[in-house]
């Protein structure tokens, strides 16, 4: 892995090609079929910047995670954390540099435990420190998060959940990362609650320069702190620009309608109906050419032969995978 001293223009995080297929009903006689969760991802997060991913359930924005945190081997392609690549790269190395902040912490902090062992976990597994010094860490980390010290003796039951969430942050912060992978780290959360969370994310990203990759199917929350966004469509990117372009002109028909989506007044209610009639296609049987165009409103007969790939608009800084954008 990289020292922590990399050059400021290496992108602290770059996806190379990124694909992750699964086998399926496959058997002792029986070849079973594939599934093209992610295919063939490329981003690059410069440092201290946040990259939205949004996409509808199912479009692989889990899988992505997973493969960054070393939870699921790619299939194919690569990850580089400060230019070099975290293939082979030990847990311990990677816990230093990327951790994950989750969903739900109702269910990813252990009800047994209490606070100060939740956090401090991980510099335990790690052999970080004497205890003494570990439970000092625990103990600024608690506040760096807004949380009370009497929290540290306190079991996730007794906390709200706004404040759990902070607990998942401090636990997720202790190892000084430099990334933080944030798999919709609002979505269980009271709309009040949820401001709450996105601001001390974004007063940790300045106090520590964090770089964020915050995944979400709700563009209302990645509008609040991205500098940069990437759309995905049953695996692939298929835009991907910075907040003013995919906010105030998106190209993609696809971006188009979820944007359109997040303007119905029901936040907090879980993945909205995009209004493009029928659902998102099986990624284990995707369609022809472009794998938008059975629910793309501008479809033509190219669109289902050819598909499109992600290029460069021309002088914008942005990528866009569409004929007709
Ligand atoms: N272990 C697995 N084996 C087989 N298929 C999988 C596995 N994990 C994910 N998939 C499939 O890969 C696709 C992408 O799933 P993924 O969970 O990454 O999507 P997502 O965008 O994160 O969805 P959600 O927001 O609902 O979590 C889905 O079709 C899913 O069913």
């Amino acid at each position: 892995m990289a020292p922590r001293t990399a050059r400021a223009s290496t992108p602290a995080l770059e996806l190379c090609g990124l694909s992750k297929t699964f086998t399926l009903g496959a058997g002792l006689f029986k070849r079973g079929r594939t599934l093209g969760a992610v295919s063939d991802v490329s981003l690059r997060i410069p440092r201290g910047q946040v990259m939205g991913l949004v996409g509808e359930s199912g479009c692989g924005k889990s899988t992505l995670a997973k493969m960054l945190l070393g939870l699921t081997t790619p299939s194919d392609g690569d990850v580089l954390v400060d230019g070099k690549p975290l293939r082979g790269a030990n847990q311990k190395a990677l816990a230093r540099h990327i951790q994950p902040i989750f969903q739900d912490p109702y269910s990813s902090l252990n009800p047994r435990k209490r606070i100060a062992q939740i956090v401090g976990l991980p510099l335990q597994v790690h052999g970080i420190g004497t205890s003494r010094e570990r439970a000092a860490r625990v103990a600024e980390t608690l506040d760096v998060v807004g949380l009370p010290r009497r929290a540290a003796d306190q079991f996730p039951g007794q906390l709200s959940g706004g404040q759990r969430q902070r607990v998942a942050i401090a636990r997720a912060l202790i190892m000084r990362p430099d990334i933080v992978i944030c798999d919709e780290p609002t979505s269980a959360l009271d709309v009040s609650v949820q401001a709450q969370i996105l601001n001390l994310l974004l007063d940790l990203k300045a106090e520590f320069g964090l770089t964020y990759l915050f995944i979400s199917h709700d563009l209302a929350v990645v509008e609040h702190l991205v500098d940069r966004v990437a759309v995905m469509y049953l695996g692939r990117i298929v835009e991907e620009g910075t907040r003013e372009q995919i906010f105030g002109s998106p190209r993609h028909p696809y971006t188009r309608a979820l944007l359109d989506s997040a303007l119905t007044p029901e936040p907090g209610l879980g993945v909205p109906d995009i209004g493009l009639g029928d659902a998102m296609p099986d990624p284990s049987d995707p369609p022809s050419g472009c794998a938008f165009h059975p629910r793309c409103p501008k479809a033509q007969a190219l669109c289902r032969q050819t598909r499109p790939r992600l290029e460069d608009i021309q002088g914008d800084n942005a990528r866009v995978a569409c004929h007709f954008a």
